[in-house]
């Protein structure tokens, strides 16, 4: 029994982007659109600040009134009216008066200056002023942030805590996005049990909905973790049927590869809008890719811990950001040094979860350094080692062993 011939991960890579386009847009309050991606440029309303308002608490005043005023020269002024933050009153200032005012307050007509409340005795009837104010003194003028129609937001930018505050300021109760993916996730295998729970002999704790889950938080999806089912063929077959109009992906892992009991493969391959096969790849070598016949996305990645980590990584975060309509460049790979020497699959571009340190003091240039995160080096069921990688050094296929000293490319930082 041959292996079929291997496909590139560059391939791979290439075969689930072009299959996906950005979900369609929508209008969405703002209070929810957070992560999500913009899928229209964004206006002001209105000009930031709405009106000009005082920026200190204190008076408003005529600053003819007061020119000369100092600790010496002392001017008393009546107060003709209060007004807070919020007020719609809009009293006039004539000459030789003054209005209280607070911070954000809009300046009523005639008054062209601010007097912060510690330059005078703070008084509500008649208020005694110790200063000049300068020219226009603590007034925030309408528009100086933004004038009516100016770009607050380009389509394309995913919408982090700044950018929803911009908005609102600029009078946008809700933003046209593309929406965050929905994504399913759904571990397969018999052995599985929840973790936390006693396994029985042969059992292992579901790790890879959790990673998986997280991952789709983290990549600005919205997961819903289905967990760990048994490899039955038709109770997962209802299953997807279940979950798929309510998801616009279906992210699986386990049951890919040439076992006996391989339920995803079993249940999917014969579908012709699917894809399975071998990559060239490690870890991560069987994998799947396509849609289920009524249009959802489903990646079906093998089920040892670490390839579902790496094959998230390389192509469903990737996808799911084409889903999400971000369109910003993916992270370039940086330069690293491998610190400890370790041996590669000849014909499969690894991938090592790998530990990353920054040379400090020792005179080194800035270049990181990287080792295996588990103790074991590569291996694709070392899932606890996986909490100490900190990114993913890539070694090409035609290479079969790093050795210490060498460079290596590292997938690092949010992507
Ligand atoms: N004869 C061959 N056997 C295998 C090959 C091969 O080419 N020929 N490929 C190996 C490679 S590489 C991988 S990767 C695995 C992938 O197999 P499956 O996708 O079918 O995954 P399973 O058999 O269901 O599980 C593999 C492994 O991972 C553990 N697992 C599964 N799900 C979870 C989970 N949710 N949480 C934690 N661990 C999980 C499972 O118990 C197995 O140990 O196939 C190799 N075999
Ligand atoms: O390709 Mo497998 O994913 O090495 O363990």
């Amino acid at each position: 029994m041959g292996e079929p011939v291997k496909r590139s991960v560059a391939e791979h890579q290439r075969t689930v982007l072009a299959a996906l386009e950005p979900l369609p847009a929508r209008d969405v309050p703002i209070g929810g659109a957070g992560g999500a991606v913009l899928a229209a440029d964004v206006r002001s309303r209105t000009p930031i600040p709405l009106f000009d308002n005082s920026a200190m608490d204190g008076y408003a005043v005529r600053r003819a009134d007061l020119i000369g005023a100092g600790p010496d020269h002392p001017v008393a002024l009546p107060v003709i009216a209060d007004l807070p933050a919020g007020t719609g009153e809009r009293p006039e200032i004539g000459p030789g008066t003054a209005a209280r005012i607070m911070t954000g307050a809009p300046m009523p007509p005639g008054a062209d200056a601010v007097v912060p409340v510690e330059e005078t005795d703070a008084g509500t009837t008649t208020v005694t002023i110790t200063a000049e104010p300068a020219e226009a003194a603590h007034i925030r003028r309408a528009g100086d942030d933004l004038a009516t129609g100016e770009l607050v937001l380009r389509a394309g930018t995913r919408l982090t805590a700044r950018h929803l505050a911009a908005a609102a300021g600029a009078g946008h109760g809700s933003l046209p996005v593309h929406p965050r993916p929905r994504v399913a996730v759904i571990s397969t295998g018999t052995e599985l049990v929840d973790p936390g729970t006693e396994p029985a002999w042969g059992q292992i704790p579901d790790s890879n909905s959790y990673l998986l889950a997280q991952s789709v938080t983290e990549a600005g999806g919205a997961p819903v973790r289905i967990g760990a089912v048994p490899d039955d063929e038709a109770a997962f077959a209802r299953l997807l049927a279940e979950v798929s109009p309510d998801v616009d992906a279906i992210v699986l892992s386990g049951g890919v590869s040439v076992g006996a009991f391989d339920v995803v493969k079993a249940v999917l391959a014969p579908l012709p809008s699917m894809w399975f096969g071998p990559l060239a790849m490690q870890p991560g070598k069987p994998q799947g890719f396509g849609r289920l016949a009524d249009g959802t996305v489903v990646f079906a990645l093998p089920g040892n811990p670490v390839s579902v980590y790496v094959s998230f990584e390389v192509f469903v975060r990737p996808g799911l950001r084409r889903l999400a309509g971000d369109t910003a460049p993916l992270p370039r790979p940086v330069d690293a040094v491998a610190e400890v020497g370790w041996r590669s699959p000849p014909g499969r571009e690894q991938y090592m979860p790998v530990v990353i340190a920054q040379d400090g003091a020792d005179g080194g240039a800035g270049l990181l350094r990287v080792r295996p995160s588990a103790r074991r080096g590569s291996g694709s069921h070392l899932v606890g080692g996986l909490a100490g990688a900190d990114g993913l050094a890539r070694v090409a296929a035609d290479v079969d062993e790093v050795s210490a000293g060498d460079r290596v490319a590292v997938l690092w930082g949010a992507s």
